[in-house]
């Protein structure tokens, strides 16, 4: 089951990812992964060959063939990956239509005339803190919760996220949620809206939960949402919730499992856990809607895993009734929003 099409914006999130297509494709040509997987080969052997890490390899490939420029088959330990035909035609020295230099040029050309023109245009670097994503060094969470995750959940994922919520019949109407790495608020501040017999909590690091708990206030809801500052990984998140919900959070921590189980055990029996989060596809085009965006954090070591790693662990957690439902017009890519039950 999927809710709604792709959001207007969805090109326009595509645009900023395509760097990241661009990048990869220009790995492989200078690497020559092409030459060097021209049999199915599993990421291991193929990062001993390149000279990779083996993450390194298993997510460059794993990008390249959502990309249409490897094909991907099941082996028996791990997925064998081998030069799709499209890539042996024009990417390879050897064939009669090698395009592999014209490739090369165009983009370092067109680079070079980005940069040229945002100098023309006296465009500056965004150096600042607030230009970085706060998963790379230097940057804030809560400083994109007031600004640029700010933007996003207001306008365009809390609504997304409210239409698909609205939709699951297991979702408790009354009782306390918390919203685990909540963010800004904006989820929060919804789901109380609609859902008048519903309290709340919005977890999340010290500085962001301030950012939320002046959205909250600005809302007229500070008596029906509270928020507690904390590490979801060290601090204590509460207890007996009739539904905890956890959007785009997980990828971040360094125990995904412990942090599982202790979601697990702030629920009360028979207690509903929503989770929304980019999981990795089986099908090349549904892989390639996210991989552009999500490769870098998996580069950084960070957690995303498949869909069904992701059911698995729910499974090995002790949630009961685990499903997944895409939701599509989210910012960037789809979300899986899971459902279990304690
Ligand atoms: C990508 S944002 C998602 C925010 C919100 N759930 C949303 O969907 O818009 C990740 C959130 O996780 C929070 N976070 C990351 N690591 C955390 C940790 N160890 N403890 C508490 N919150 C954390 C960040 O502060 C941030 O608000």
């Amino acid at each position: 089951m999927s809710f709604l099409s792709a959001h207007p914006l969805q090109p326009f999130w595509n645009l900023a990812a395509a760097p990241i297509q661009a990048t990869a494709l220009n790995i492989a040509l200078t690497r020559d992964v092409f030459g060097h997987l021209q049999q199915p080969t599993g990421a291991a052997e193929a990062a001993d060959s390149l000279g990779l890490e083996p993450g390194q390899a298993e997510a460059l490939l794993e990008l390249l063939w959502s990309m249409g420029l490897l094909t991907r088959y099941h082996g028996t330990a791990e997925p064998l990956f081998q030069t799709s035909s499209l890539a042996q035609q024009y990417f390879m020295e050897s064939s009669d239509h090698n395009c592999r230099e014209a490739w090369q040029f165009r983009y370092a050309s067109l680079q070079r005339s980005s940069q040229l023109m945002a100098d023309q245009f006296q465009l500056s670097n965004p150096d600042d803190e607030a230009g970085h994503a706060p998963f790379t060094a230097g940057g804030s969470w809560a400083t994109a919760a007031r600004v640029q995750i700010g933007q996003e959940q207001s306008i365009v994922a809390a609504p997304a996220l409210m239409q698909a919520l609205t939709q699951l019949e297991e979702l408790p109407t009354q009782g306390r949620f918390l919203d685990l790495g909540g963010g800004p608020g904006f989820l929060a501040i919804a789901l109380a809206r609609q859902f008048s017999a519903l309290r709340g909590t919005l977890f999340d690091l010290p500085d962001t939960a301030e950012v939320a708990a002046e959205n909250i206030r600005d809302a007229g809801l500070s008596s029906r949402i509270c928020t507690l500052g904390g590490n979801i990984e060290t601090d204590d998140i509460g207890s007996d919730y009739d539904l905890i919900i956890c959007v785009s959070v997980m990828h971040f921590m360094a125990a995904p499992d412990l942090a599982l189980k202790k979601i697990f055990q702030a629920l009360r029996p028979g207690g509903i856990f929503v989770s929304a989060h980019a999981l990795r596809q089986n099908d090349a085009a549904s892989a390639a809607e996210i991989l552009p965006f999500y490769t870098p954090m998996r580069l950084q070591g960070r957690f995303v895993p498949t869909q069904a790693d992701w059911l698995t662990l729910l499974e090995q957690t002790g949630f009961r009734h685990n499903r997944c439902s895409e939701v599509r017009n989210t910012p960037m890519a789809p979300l899986q929003l899971s459902l279990s039950q304690r």
